[in-house]
């Protein structure tokens, strides 16, 4: 019997994997690689990305896993507030400004004036909020978090605005994976706070693309990672857990004392049958929302307008921001090398709209907007790539909080994690993974204790 099965082999079945290794420890991947979410490909001195891009630093559990496992990051150089509206393209200067730089009208920067006010004022609350009070424990930080302004919609919350004024705030927001009438107003805030105050946030680049750290530790565990090996069904027994599966098409099944299910809360509902009902009901109202991204490699030689910056916000495009991977190798070249990497991003809605196309289209869509927002790009691409996700990411909505204490009751053989469990994607996603490693850990040095000798 194995004494530990992780099941699912994003970064929080491999975060909790890292931290069990010494253990007798399998993963099961359903997919032919690890990773989930997070998706890069290195090329020459650059990487395409399609999933998470931005991570956690410092003091937080990224940060930890980050310096355990060795792997390089660095902050993110240059603008992370770009904008491209209306023909304009703004990458210096205060966000306040922007209303008056972007081509629009006065009822419509004044809405954004006022509403800006407002989203400014709460976010000063979130800021508040978010901050971990003396001898307080995670879960009850977190809990906070989602009550903040949990009971009506972030359109509720900033009402109706004029066409241009919507469009400003949107991107911000539905990068969440909701559109404004679906995620709740305290999150809307979050994302805002997250944007603004982007240092303590999600601001971390991992060198050589995010899939350094998620190969990186697949290959450190060598040979105890099952790619390929879709799990169907969690059974506990007073002293262990079943673990059914399919490999190559045949059927198998693993006993182990405890298992980490680390697969979205969708998946998780299904295959762990036997869990508290409250449990498993609370799995099924996580909701998540739809991403589509893809990734573009180019040729251009020369400085180019947006070597400087980071991210770009596009409202009114396919997508609705441009992330430039290749501004962390601009930032650490003595001279400038040809090409970039691009990833475009479209979440809900606009994810909905592309998802009836195939790659082809959504490709041809991208290049004709990505010439609207970076004149000149689309010419000299020589690869490109779409990604679907059409479980892109969970996202609050009103009413999620109550959600919480259920799905973080503890009891069983069977240890959640994922990044549905918190608010803060990747950084939730390994921090539930590492304290679900750490919970079986202890159970399984109590058990070795309570062993009769020989
Ligand atoms: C386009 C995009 C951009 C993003 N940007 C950011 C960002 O900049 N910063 C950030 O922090 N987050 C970002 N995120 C979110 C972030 O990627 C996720 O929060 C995080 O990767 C989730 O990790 P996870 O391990 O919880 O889940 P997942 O990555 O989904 O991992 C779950 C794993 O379980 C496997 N699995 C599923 N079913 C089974 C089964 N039956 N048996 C075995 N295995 C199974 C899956 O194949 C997958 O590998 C982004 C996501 C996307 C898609």
């Amino acid at each position: 019997m194995k004494d530990v099965v992780i099941v699912g082999g994003g970064i929080a079945g491999l975060a909790a994997a890292w931290r069990l290794r010494h253990r007798d420890v399998v993963l099961l991947e359903a997919q032919g690689r690890v990773g989930g979410r997070i998706r890069s490909e290195r090329r020459g001195p650059y990487w395409l990305n399609w999933g998470g891009h931005v991570f956690a630093g410092g003091n937080s559990a990224t940060g930890w896993l980050l310096g355990d496992t060795g792997i390089d990051s660095t902050k993110v150089p240059g603008s992370l507030a770009g904008l491209a509206m209306n023909g304009r393209l703004l990458l210096k200067g205060r966000v306040e400004s922007y209303p008056f730089r972007i081509p629009m009208s006065w009822p419509s920067r004044l809405a954004m004036l006022k509403t800006g006010a407002k989203v400014g004022l709460a976010v000063a609350r979130y800021a508040r909020i978010v901050k971990p009070r003396p001898g307080e424990d995670e879960a009850a930080r977190q809990q906070r978090v989602y009550d903040f302004m949990n009971d009506r919609s972030f359109a509720d919350f900033i009402g109706e605005l004029p066409e241009d004024a919507e469009a400003l705030f949107k991107p911000t927001v539905t990068r969440s994976a909701a559109d404004i009438d679906q995620i709740s107003a305290g999150a809307g805030v979050g994302y805002f706070s997250l944007v603004w105050n982007i240092g303590g946030g999600l601001s971390q680049s991992i060198l050589g693309g995010p899939s350094t750290l998620t190969e990186g530790i697949a290959a450190a565990l060598s040979g105890r990672v099952e790619l390929g090996s879709a799990v169907d069904e969690i059974v506990q027994k007073p002293r262990s857990v079943v673990i059914r599966y399919r490999q190559g098409g045949a059927e198998k099944q693993i006993e182990a004392r405890y298992a980490v299910l680390a697969t979205p809360a969708t998946v998780s509902h299904r295959v762990a049958v036997d869990l508290e009902p409250e449990v498993r009901e609370a799995l099924s109202k996580v909701v998540y929302g739809p991403y589509v991204s893809a990734a573009f490699l180019s040729d251009e030689t020369g400085r180019q307008g947006w070597d400087d910056a980071y991210a770009i916000a596009t409202p009114k495009q396919s997508f609705n921001i441009a992330l430039n991977m290749s501004n962390i190798v601009r930032a650490r070249e003595a001279e400038r090398r040809p090409g970039s990497s691009i990833m475009t991003f479209s979440p809900g809605s606009l994810a909905r709209g592309l998802l009836d196309l195939d790659d082809d289209g959504i490709r041809k869509t991208y290049l004709a907007d990505l010439d609207n927002v970076l004149p000149g790009f689309a010419d000299n691409v020589v690869e490109a790539e779409v990604q679907r996700w059409p479980t892109g990411a969970p996202y609050c909505f009103p009413g999620r909080a109550k959600l919480q204490q259920a799905l973080t009751r503890r009891g069983g053989r069977v240890f959640l994690a994922g990044d549905y469990l918190g608010t803060l994607y990747t950084e939730t996603a390994i921090q539930t993974g590492l304290s679900a490693a750490q919970e079986v850990q202890s159970l399984l040095a109590t058990e070795r204790q309570s062993l009769p000798a020989i």
